[in-house]
């Protein structure tokens, strides 16, 4: 490899995966970080910069559309500039995060700043939001969303069916998903059943059941289930696309399922790896790691240890569930695996041991209501799915091919959200954001993930011990080397890092796509064109 910079790469002799494998041995021209040309040999000059693949698997830059950072609900969770560094080193080149309204925000224009603010000259890589909606005020409803779409870029909303602060009953959902199929937005929606969740919880309190444990039990499947199928009725009223974030139940995956394939509906469905691989008897885990400020780690026992894996919707309880993840992840009803990365400290004052920390204080019993939720999950996303897509020994039914993983986790994340033509794909026009990742049977592809690889900002990792047999080794953002595992280097940089806080470019989106179904279904009972009576028709 050649180490002087020009304005034009050729990534020779890779075999590429766009959401097709190509033929090994072709060349990627690249030219002011757009890609110009995919051909088996490409013209050189003294200029060209060229970065020998080795016969590695060139893939699309990861597009992770579910990221929580610097959010204020998560007040030890990762900032902008350790989550981006942590997507990058794990292959992401784009990031979708939230700009999340509080109850008390009555317009979006302050909040959306706010984000801009946090996010501006911290991100690794290219980034946009989403909107977080908690307050659908009708000036936000007929004014503002309008203006988030066409000056902001920002072309979708997320609704949540779940948590106090942040819940909307239907009627405001309704609301927004006809303002959001009249703007061309995309409507994602945390789907739990708020009231079956608290009253479980108040009877498991009243039972002294407090352990992190129950947070699984407080929210079984049909609170999942029951939520996605009246967010699924809602946007048939509305007429609307929605996307169904972080699926976890087979049942309310079969809602799903019957929805795009009974009714043509155009319901998307998300899911994460920590959904296809952990369980929830990682909420009872006792022993755990702890460092000591000499660096030593040693086992001990810790009956707080499993609210680390506290997430919302939980780990489900069997096999049997995570594998109807992964027949829904094959079977085509998953759009998209995405990190939901929403981490936060375990051992920290306002993190996962929260509540022990403050029922010492008050001398009052710790309980799983107060734990923080959501897991870190950015930098292993592709790893672990490059492992399912690559790894002769994944077990049966848990492989992706190869085009199915670069499907999922890039090209159709980057058409849902309005990046298609730009991001997701390996093709001539788009940004030349590439992993390449290392050849088989190298000595440094293997590896058991552990926190110490990691670079977020939190002290572990749901996914420790899980062994993927390659990392990406180059991740390219516009054509430009921006992770190099094998580097060394330099001030101030963390290993293998290259790139700069400053280097991720806000994206200002289009309109994205409808994967699944199809839009302009008349729902069942309905006479054809009945909705117009009613509803504002898009023009
Ligand atoms: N998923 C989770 O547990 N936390 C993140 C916040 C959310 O639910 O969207
Ligand atoms: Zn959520």
């Amino acid at each position: 490899m050649r180490q002087s910079w020009a304005s034009s790469i050729d990534l020779a002799s890779g075999r590429v995966t766009a959401t097709e494998i190509l033929q090994p041995g072709l060349s990627i021209g690249v030219k002011g970080g757009i890609i110009v040309a995919i051909a088996l040999s490409l013209p050189a000059g003294p200029e060209t910069k060229v970065i020998d693949a080795e016969g590695a698997y060139v893939t699309p830059g990861g597009v992770d559309t579910h990221v929580h950072l610097h959010q204020d609900n998560a007040p030890t969770g990762d900032k902008w500039l350790t989550g981006s560094r942590s997507a990058l080193a794990g292959g992401n080149t784009t990031i979708l995060a939230f700009a999340s309204q509080k109850r008390t925000d009555e317009s979006l224009f302050p909040v959306v700043e706010e984000y801009h603010n946090r996010a501006r000259d911290q991100s690794y890589v290219d980034y946009g939001f989403h909107l977080i909606l908690t307050k659908p005020t009708e000036s936000i409803l007929e004014n503002e969303l309008k203006v988030m779409v066409e000056r902001e870029g920002i072309t979708s909303v997320k609704l949540y069916m779940t948590y106090p602060a942040m819940k909307l009953g239907d009627g405001d959902m309704l609301e927004i998903m006809m303002q959001a199929r009249q703007l061309g937005m995309t409507t994602m929606i945390h789907a739990e059943n708020s009231d079956v969740i608290d009253i479980i919880t108040k009877r498991l309190l009243k039972y002294h059941h407090t352990q992190p444990r129950y947070h699984a039990i407080a929210r079984p499947q049909i609170a999942e289930s029951e939520a996605t199928n009246r967010a699924i009725a809602l946007a048939t009223v509305a007429s609307t696309p929605i996307l169904i974030v972080h699926m976890s139940s087979p049942i309310a995956l079969s809602h799903a399922r019957k929805a795009q394939s009974k009714a043509l509906l155009p319901v998307h469905a998300e899911t994460c790896p920590h959904y296809m691989y952990l369980l929830s008897s990682e909420l009872a885990a006792t022993s755990i790691t702890m460092h000591d400020e000499h660096g030593h780690s040693h086992e001990t026992e810790d009956e707080w240890a499993g609210s680390r894996h506290i997430c919302a919707p939980p780990l489900r309880h069997s096999e049997a569930d995570l594998q109807s993840v992964w027949d829904s992840v094959n079977n085509g009803t998953i759009t998209v695996i995405s990190s939901d990365h929403a981490p936060t400290l375990y051992n920290s004052s306002g993190g996962k041991r929260k509540p022990l920390i403050d029922a010492k204080a008050t001398n009052s019993v710790p309980t799983f209501v107060q734990v923080p939720n959501g897991l870190p999950g950015v930098e292993t996303r592709l790893p672990v799915l490059f492992s399912a897509a690559t790894n002769p020994s994944a077990p049966a039914g848990r492989r992706l091919s190869l085009p199915r993983f670069v499907e999922l986790t890039s090209t159709n994340p980057a058409k849902m959200y309005g990046l298609a033509g730009k991001k997701g794909s390996i093709a001539p026009g788009y940004d030349a954001d590439l992993v390449i990742w290392y050849p088989s049977g190298h000595n440094d592809a293997e590896l058991i993930i552990s926190n110490d690889v990691l670079h977020h900002s939190i002290d572990y990792t749901p996914f420790d011990g899980i062994k993927v047999c390659n990392w990406p080794r180059y991740v390219m953002l516009r054509g430009e080397m921006k992770w190099n595992r094998d580097v060394e280097l330099s001030e101030g940089h963390e290993k293998g890092i290259l790139g700069q806080p400053s280097d991720g470019q806000y994206l200002k989106r289009g309109k994205g796509q409808v994967l699944v179904g199809r839009l302009g279904q008349t729902p069942p009972g309905m006479k054809e064109g009945e909705q117009n009576e009613w509803m504002e028709m898009v023009p």
